[in-house]
């Protein structure tokens, strides 16, 4: 699960996101979207553990980041939208790696697998320099499972997949959820995340204007199209709506 309470985040006088809470159940996925700026990064950085939050609190997997920092470190994995890779280590040395630092037992199969299932297999051996942006991402993400981690929080991961990587991407990670893991993805592909998230948090502006289910989300805001598309258009735009504290959180 994830949990954010009354969380701040300040840039010297610049505040990015504004007291917000949200709660993400164990083993659902989670849409994090919103307009450019919104602070869906800083919310994402922050609850990994690489940011501090100016004041309130986060609760990642049961439990709380401020006091046992390395806790939520051990069981989040993160994946940058634009993942920093060692360019002189192959796409096994990075597994190899991952499986090192996190002392990952008998992980050698479990990587062959993913390998397989993001068709990075035949560059196995091959320098990260080497791979393409979409292959880079997959490495990237093959990484993040190897650990099988309680939460993953993933910030646009399908900017610059092919459509059979999007379509592969999708599956491994309604299996990470099927496994127990918590899933949150930020991205502005709103077709693409409606299809595997079934809970949503709409950010504008370092507030969030609206934190539940996405199926309630649609029912509420979604009009006759019932998409995701028109509830951020109508949540977004329409200055009617005010910050989530006075919309009521519905969560299952
Ligand atoms: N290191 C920083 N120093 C100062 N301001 C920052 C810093 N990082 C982010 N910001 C500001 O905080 C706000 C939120 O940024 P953030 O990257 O979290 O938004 P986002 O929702 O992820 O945006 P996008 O969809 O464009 O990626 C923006 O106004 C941004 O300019």
């Amino acid at each position: 699960m994830i949990q954010a309470n009354e969380f701040v985040k300040r840039y010297g006088d610049f505040t990015a996101v504004n007291g917000i809470s949200f709660h993400v159940p164990g083993g659902t996925v989670a849409a994090l979207v919103g307009p450019n700026g919104a602070g869906k990064t800083t919310t994402i950085r922050t609850a990994c553990g690489i940011l501090r939050p100016t004041s309130g609190s986060f609760q990642i997997a049961g439990i709380d980041l401020r006091s046992d920092p390395v806790g939520v470190k051990q069981r989040v994995a993160y994946v940058p939208d634009d993942p920093p890779l060692f360019e002189s280590l192959t796409v096994w040395e990075h597994l190899m790696f991952i499986a090192s630092a996190y002392r990952l037992k008998d992980w050698q199969s479990n990587g062959e697998a993913l390998l397989t299932q993001f068709e990075l297999i035949a560059k196995r051996q091959t320098l990260a320099s080497e791979l393409s942006r979409g292959m880079r991402q997959k490495v990237a993400i093959a990484c993040a499972y190897l650990r099988e981690p309680e939460v993953l929080l993933l910030d646009e991961p399908m900017t610059g997949l092919d459509p059979p990587s999007i379509r592969l991407l999708k599956r491994s990670i309604a299996q990470q959820a099927a496994r127990g893991a918590t899933v949150l993805i930020s991205s502005h592909l709103l077709t693409l995340v409606e299809d595997i998230c079934t809970h949503l948090v709409l950010m504008r502006s370092g507030d969030v204007l609206f934190s539940g289910m996405m199926s309630e989300a649609r029912s509420q805001f979604g009009g006759t199209s019932q998409s995701l598309e028109e509830v951020f258009f109508r949540l977004t735009a329409d200055d009617q709506w005010t910050p989530a504290k006075s919309i009521e959180a519905v969560d299952e």
